[in-house]
């Protein structure tokens, strides 16, 4: 086989996958591996970052026995959790500390401190984030404050800080490589997304050393060769899983909008060469940087989408399987009243809530499972409609299509609902694993396998469109049931 394949390795919140492409972007060679969740304290979340490594080396290798080779490929992608924290030391490549993941809450209090002495404004306008526990800096934070011997190894210059792409291309290169890209460094909170540089004075009021931060690339072009396969690979692609799953879906022109229904829910508006400041509590972010040209999104993110599912399936049992939910939603006409707030790791955009926690509302004796397993769908549609209506009032568009990828969108009533509560055209293309895809398009670009972003985009082919079939007035009822029942979710463990 001649070396056009393209490896996208992508690394998520409950898996890793390694999705060999060819040159025509199609799919050869698939595998998947789950790995431990940390759950430590309340409202704490880890992963091992060596579990990460070796679960996506297994699928890389699994990959590499279902008729492809190293030799055959021409160029590795990269894609993953975003703002995931991971700390190593230079010299022995040994992580000091568990990764903390992005739904971690350890440091709202710390969230709290900051907004109370203003600085929402500056690093709204500085990096396009909302002050949360979500991003990566004050879980950095926490790590050089906590961890015993860290400090002295910041200041003799000998320890590392990175996103998960950053420690997989680490990992790949033999240390050898020390990069990030545009996207994924734009979650950080360190970052300035106007300069496209570590931002200084960030850096002092987090009290983070400079010397600790990878250099930031753009998404497309050779960072360097991993070394552990018998033949050497360019590296060449990398960018944040929802800013990938952008490009897999080829909403490359301004005012494209897709929405991932995986463990949570991210929705992104392509902004073009502007950076938009939200005024709706949504985050502007990089979208990506190809050839020096940067693309700018506007993004509401969702702690709890496809989540809340697998916590009626493994939290209280009320499904065996995450399919079987369909089925029964569908047994009842309407959910008669019954809301489900997934708020389970607090609210994200537009709500910020640490401190809310999933609700289940409206239970009377005619109350079913069924009526449980619709609002939970809903739960998941009416997130995703507030940053709809954010997203349109910040851009001043009106949105008119919504291209959807992830686990949960195979889910043919979730997509229904969302088009009926949403009032417009909800797509579905038939390649779901679109976050894969835009890191294989955003690495093949890099080495010539696929031309040119314009030529890609003969690539995307439509599966199904949802089209709204419902009332209005039922819709409107429903949405004014849900945001009072947010409203009794908020600030539930404040006190
Ligand atoms: N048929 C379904 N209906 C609703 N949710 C589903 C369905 N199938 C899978 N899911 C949910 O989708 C999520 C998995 O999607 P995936 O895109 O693989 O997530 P991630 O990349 O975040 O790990 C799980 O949270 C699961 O509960
Ligand atoms: O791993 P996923 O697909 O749930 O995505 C997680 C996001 O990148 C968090 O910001």
């Amino acid at each position: 086989m001649s070396n056009k394949i393209i490896l996208a390795l992508d690394q998520g919140t409950t898996s890793s996958r390694t999705i060999a492409y060819n040159s025509e972007g199609k799919p050869i060679a698939t595998a998947q591996q789950d790995f431990e969740q940390l759950f430590p304290k309340n409202g704490w979340v880890e992963h091992d970052p060596e579990a990460i490594w070796q679960s996506q080396l297994k699928t890389i290798n699994e990959v590499f026995t279902k008729g492809t080779s190293a030799n055959d490929v021409a160029g590795i992608g990269i894609t993953n959790q975003r703002e995931t924290t991971i700390v190593w030391n230079k010299e022995t490549g040994e992580p000091i500390y568990n990764a903390i993941v992005w739904q971690d809450r350890r440091t709202a209090s710390y969230c709290d401190e900051l907004k109370s002495t203003g600085q929402e404004e500056l690093i709204q306008e500085k990096t396009g984030l909302i002050i949360d526990a979500y991003f990566s800096a004050t879980k950095l934070r926490w790590i050089l404050h906590n961890v015993p011997g860290v400090t002295d190894l910041a200041k003799n210059g000998k320890l590392c800080f990175g996103t998960v792409d950053t420690w997989l291309i680490y990992k790949l290169t033999k240390g050898k490589v020390f990069v990030t890209d545009v996207s994924n460094a734009s979650r950080t909170m360190l970052f300035n997304i106007h300069t496209l540089k570590w931002d200084d004075e960030l850096l002092e009021l987090f009290e983070i050393p400079k010397s600790v931060l990878p250099e930031v690339k753009s998404s497309s072009e050779v960072y360097g060769h991993a070394e552990i396969f018998d033949h050497k690979i360019p590296i060449c692609g990398i960018a944040g899983d929802q800013q990938a799953a952008l490009f897999g879906q080829l909403c490359t022109k301004k005012g494209m909008v897709k929405n991932t229904y995986g463990t949570g829910c991210f929705l992104l508006m392509n902004t073009d060469k502007k950076p938009v400041k939200s005024q709706n509590n949504l985050l502007t972010t990089v979208a990506w940087q190809i050839n020096g040209k940067t693309q700018y999104a506007l993004e509401g993110s969702v702690f709890v989408g496809g989540a809340a599912v697998q916590w009626l399936r493994d939290g209280i049992n009320l499904i065996d399987d995450a399919s079987e939910i369909e089925a029964l939603a569908s047994s009842v006409p309407d959910s008669d009243n019954v809301v489900v707030v997934p708020a389970f790791t607090g609210l994200g955009a537009p709500y910020w809530d640490p401190y809310a926690r999933g609700s289940i509302m409206g239970i009377s004796r005619g109350t079913t499972k069924g009526h449980i397993a619709r609002a939970t769908l809903e739960g998941i549609a009416l997130q995703v409609y507030d940053i709809v209506k954010a997203m349109e009032s910040d851009s001043n568009m009106h949105i008119t299509e919504l291209r959807v990828d992830g686990g949960a969108t195979a889910n043919n009533l979730l997509l229904q609902i969302q088009s009926d509560i949403f009032d417009c055209d909800v797509v579905r293309p038939t390649n779901l694993e679109t976050t894969a895809l835009g890191a294989a398009y955003l690495a093949g670009l890099a080495v010539g396998v696929f031309k040119s972003k314009d030529a890609l985009s003969e690539y995307w082919e439509k599966d199904k469109t949802f089209k709204p079939q419902t009332n209005k007035e039922g819709q409107l009822k429903l949405i004014k049931l849900w945001h009072k029942a947010v409203n009794r979710s908020k600030n539930w463990l404040e006190d």
